[in-house]
């Protein structure tokens, strides 16, 4: 597959870590672990357009970070024998950026961008009819001599990806004709990630060390390997290399990750709403300065989380702790509080 990366994608990790992530990304679907009814359906609309020797429709992929859509678009291009280029809303600054971004593809070739809630309106626009009839109007000169001239495009799929799917507009939305939301992990698909992702590494790993690894990964692949890498560690350090469940837990518990795979900032957004907002609602600015993190990377990466596993609740006037999040972090819930000793209100 040819691909080119115009991104800083995964600026954050060192080289070295960047190898290994490529090293752990599964290369088609037969590889890729979970999503099963999204996949299914992929397979389906890639097979079709294959057969038909067209493009494929237009993919949205959206859901948490780390859930796998970067992979997914790449095993989208891989399946359709198409070459992949990548950029992300950001770095596409002016319709130029995108204009040459669209000149270069080949017919059927994949266009993928991440952080696409994140477009420049003006570029955005510029996309409107290259998605749709595969043209676009390029401005030659300005001022009075200013005339557009309209340039065809090769036949391409637009894969979009976005942790944010409530921040697109509705006009791109609509230009999507394939959406496919990535939902978290269960402990056992991440268990069987873990394994494969151990083996790839030539890390041995006994099944219930596997399992406590992939249960404490707040259902994303992306914590999961990284918790195998740093446990691989401490069992090379501190064992023979083989990864047992002791080991697992000693690197866990180093690591900050308590027993149900909260990590340090998960608790203090929980003990923030708790103790200084008895137990909310509460702002998600005000949660945010509290906690000293952006309101944007709670609202993209703790939260989603936090609200499916029940420990925050989201209501119209803000964010609630909920009776799990109090008993989470040994403390009473409000009501029992009240009720326990005065009531016996057992139900
Ligand atoms: N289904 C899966 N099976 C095995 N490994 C996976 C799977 N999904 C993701 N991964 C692993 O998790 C890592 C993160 O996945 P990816 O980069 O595709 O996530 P993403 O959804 O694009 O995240 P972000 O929103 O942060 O860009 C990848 O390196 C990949 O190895
Ligand atoms: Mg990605």
């Amino acid at each position: 597959m040819r691909e080119d990366y115009l991104t800083g994608e995964n600026d954050y990790m060192t080289p070295a870590e960047r190898d290994i992530d490529k090293a752990l990304r599964p290369l088609s679907f037969h590889d890729f672990t979970g999503q099963a009814k999204v996949v299914e359906n992929l397979k389906i609309f890639v097979q079709a357009a294959k057969r038909r020797g067209e493009a494929l429709d237009h993919v949205l992929l959206h859901g948490p970070p780390g859930l796998g859509k970067t992979t997914l678009s790449h095993i989208i291009a891989s399946e359709l024998d198409a070459g992949i280029k990548m950029t992300s809303g950001p770095v596409l600054d002016k319709p130029s950026d995108l204009a040459g971004l669209l000149t270069n593809l080949e017919a059927n070739d994949v266009l993928f961008i991440d952080e696409i809630h994140r477009l420049n309106p003006i570029v955005e626009e510029y996309l409107y009819s290259a998605m749709e009839d595969y043209k676009i109007d390029i401005m030659l000169d300005s001022g009075p001599n200013a005339r557009s001239v309209q340039i065809s495009l090769n036949p391409f799929t637009l894969i979009g990806a976005t942790t944010r799917s409530g921040l697109l507009t509705a006009p791109l939305r609509a230009r999507f004709s394939i959406n496919s939301r990535l939902e978290y992990y269960d402990a056992e698909l991440l268990t069987t990630i873990v394994k494969r992702s151990s083996a790839l590494l030539g890390a041995p790993i006994h099944e219930d060390a596997a399992f406590e690894i992939a249960r404490r990964s707040r259902g994303t692949p992306r914590i999961a390997n990284n918790l195998l890498r740093r446990t691989r560690d401490f069992a090379q350090v501190k064992g023979n290399g083989s990864i047992d469940v002791e080991i697992a837990k000693f690197a866990l518990h180093a690591l900050d990750v308590d027993h149900n795979g909260l990590d340090d900032m998960d608790k203090r957004i929980l003990s923030c709403i708790i103790d200084k907002y008895k137990g909310g609602p509460v702002g998600i600015s005000t949660i945010a300065t509290a906690c000293g993190e952006e309101a944007e990377t709670i609202e993209e990466v703790y939260e989603p989380f936090l609200i499916q596993e029940g420990y925050i609740k989201r209501t119209a006037r803000g964010r609630e702790a909920t009776e799990a999040a109090y008993r989470h972090l040994g403390k009473i819930p409000p009501q029992q509080e009240v009720s326990g000793g005065l009531f016996d209100q057992s139900e």
